[in-house]
């Protein structure tokens, strides 16, 4: 089996980079992981208590069920990986039966910063995009996507989101193998990670 961790601010591309990855390989040999899928079980708190988490904060993601989830996959065993609704700000209780596959891609913008997840990668990817251009996406997608409104993301983006990334992501960059400058659509860096996987795939 073969580990990627593709990690990148929000808004870098990641989630985009992955499926342009898979869209031209075999899907029966690939598997996709998010790190989204692993932020707490917060059913505990109110939705109002809910929206006022620090989503951008390594303490706000379970990456001690990420990692046991990534070992009983590296030991051919399937994992129930957990549905996590943007909505809710919280997982739904459903879960995603996720089998073993020759390459797994585990992607999100935390996990270059867990030293037990970065011994389980075989690569490890760093997607960058400057701030200003994933603001703007990420203000896109949140309004499409997420049913969130201009002022909760500029509010969100002011409290937690850019002092996190200086503190946590960006500097979770020196770890990378591959660093995939993505300001456009980086066409030749993808291509060559699809060219890494088609080898391990023959
Ligand atoms: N290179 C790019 N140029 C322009 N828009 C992009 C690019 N990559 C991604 N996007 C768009 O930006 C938004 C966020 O991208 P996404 O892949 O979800 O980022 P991430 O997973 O890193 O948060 C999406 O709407 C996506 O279509
Ligand atoms: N309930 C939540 C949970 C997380 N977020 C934000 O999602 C971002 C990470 O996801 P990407 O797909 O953008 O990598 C992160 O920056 C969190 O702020 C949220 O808004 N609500």
């Amino acid at each position: 089996m073969l580990i990627i961790g593709i990690a990148g601010g929000t808004g870098s591309g990641k989630t985009t980079v992955v499926n342009t990855i898979i869209d031209e390989l075999q899907h029966e040999e690939v598997a996709v992981i998010s790190q989204d899928s692993y932020y707490r079980d917060t059913s505990d708190l109110s939705y109002d208590q809910r929206t006022k988490i620090n989503f951008d904060h390594p303490q706000s993601i379970d990456f001690e069920l990420l990692v046991k989830h990534l070992k009983q996959l590296k030991e051919g065993k399937s994992i129930p990986q957990p549905v996590y609704s943007f909505t809710d700000h919280n997982r739904t209780g459903e879960t995603i039966e996720t089998p073993p596959k020759k390459v797994m891609l585990v992607e999100g913008i935390l996990i270059l910063t867990n030293p037990e997840l970065r011994e389980l990668f075989d690569i490890m990817i760093y997607v960058h995009a400057d701030s200003d251009e994933r603001l703007i996406r990420r203000l896109k997608r949140d309004m499409k996507e997420r049913g969130r409104d201009l002022d909760e993301v500029l509010n969100r983006y002011q409290t937690t989101l850019k002092p996190m990334h200086q503190q946590f992501i960006e500097p979770s960059k020196e770890f990378a193998d591959i660093i995939i400058p993505n300001n456009r659509y980086n066409t030749v860096a993808v291509d060559i990670v699809q060219t890494i996987i088609r080898e391990r795939l023959d």
